[in-house]
């Protein structure tokens, strides 16, 4: 039993900046001024006390839907953290202060990313401080879940992510050694173009880590989203499932605070129309429904060397 509203968006100017990150190899990501800071809430709420509303109508002790979403809108106002996780955490926080019949409260966000946009300036092109591209591609996630304890409210699961990375990487790659039997018609590739849709998410081994108030212990969805294209590029992979193990691996060596990674991953990669052209060079087309994907969830125990320092 449990009711909530989604699809809040909602938006905040001048937010606090996002300083202090550590920085990786993989990465020229080293914090945002979150300038323009959005996303798309969801909250979803349950209690033993909103019983009565389900199974006598009485809603005594409901709080609207609607009522949900201005807190929501209210509390950007005041959160005074960097992070979609950490404003997840404080609005979470703030339900289960407010409304004592709220036993637990899941939150979760899509960020509404925005892009800088490069204008002239006095040493040549800079970001402008005013103008934001609305972007429309890979996003951060966040999702929390709090319960009351005796010491007020907790944080009793966390998952952070960027889902809708779209990669191509035009060759390099192949997809041989498969089970070859009577149903198999998909030629061997040595060589294809490769084009996949990936959603990444992790845990923390402690929560607090994800609210970003210490930066230095925060993994930024820009990093993780970097460490795809670069083992993406750096590596001939021989599947998607090749792919994302190994950008799992990375990602766990960088990150040693995290508890886990996931992937859900699939693929779109264009089917070949032409390869009589000179080099490399190939003509392609879309691929057809039915789409294959792949999920892989692994921890620092799937690392060969173990957990790094
Ligand atoms: O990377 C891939 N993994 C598969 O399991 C698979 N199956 C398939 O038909 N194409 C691909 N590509």
């Amino acid at each position: 039993m449990n009711y909530g509203k989604e699809h809040v968006a909602v938006y905040r100017t001048y937010a606090t900046a996002l300083d202090g990150v550590r920085t990786i190899p993989e990465s020229e990501f080293d914090g945002r001024d979150n300038t323009l800071l959005g996303m798309e809430v969801r909250v979803q709420v349950a209690g033993e006390e909103f019983l009565p509303s389900f199974s006598e109508g009485d809603n005594s002790k409901v709080v609207a839907t609607d009522t949900m979403k201005n807190f929501i809108h209210h509390h950007m106002g005041e959160y005074e953290g960097a992070t979609v996780e950490g404003f997840l955490e404080f609005v979470g926080r703030k339900f289960l202060e407010t409304y004592s019949q709220m036993e637990t409260v899941q939150v979760s966000a899509d960020e509404l990313p925005f892009e800088e946009r490069m204008v002239p300036g006095e040493d040549g092109f800079e970001p402008s401080d005013l103008v934001f591209r609305v972007a429309d591609g890979e996003s951060g996630f966040g999702h929390v879940v709090l319960s009351r304890s005796d010491d007020g409210p907790v944080v009793e699961e966390q998952k952070s992510g960027v889902t809708d990375i779209e990669l191509v990487k035009v060759k390099d790659n192949s997809f041989t050694g498969y089970v070859q039997d009577e149903y198999t018609t998909l030629p061997e590739r040595e060589n294809r173009t490769l084009y996949v849709g990936m959603d990444i998410y992790w845990t923390y081994a402690e929560a607090a880590d994800a609210l970003g108030e210490d930066p230095e212990r925060y993994v930024p969805p820009e990093q993780v989203s970097d460490i795809a294209q670069v083992v993406f590029d750096e590596y001939d992979v021989n599947s998607i499932q090749d792919l994302i193990y190994r950008i799992g691996e990375r990602t766990l060596e960088r990150f040693p605070q995290l508890e886990s990674v996931s992937f859900e991953a699939n693929n779109r990669t264009w089917l070949k129309v032409r390869d009589d052209l000179e080099g490399d060079a190939k003509v392609l087309r879309e691929p057809p429904r039915p789409t294959g994907f792949q999920q892989f969830s692994m921890d620092h125990s799937d690392l060969e060397e173990g957990t790094p320092e």
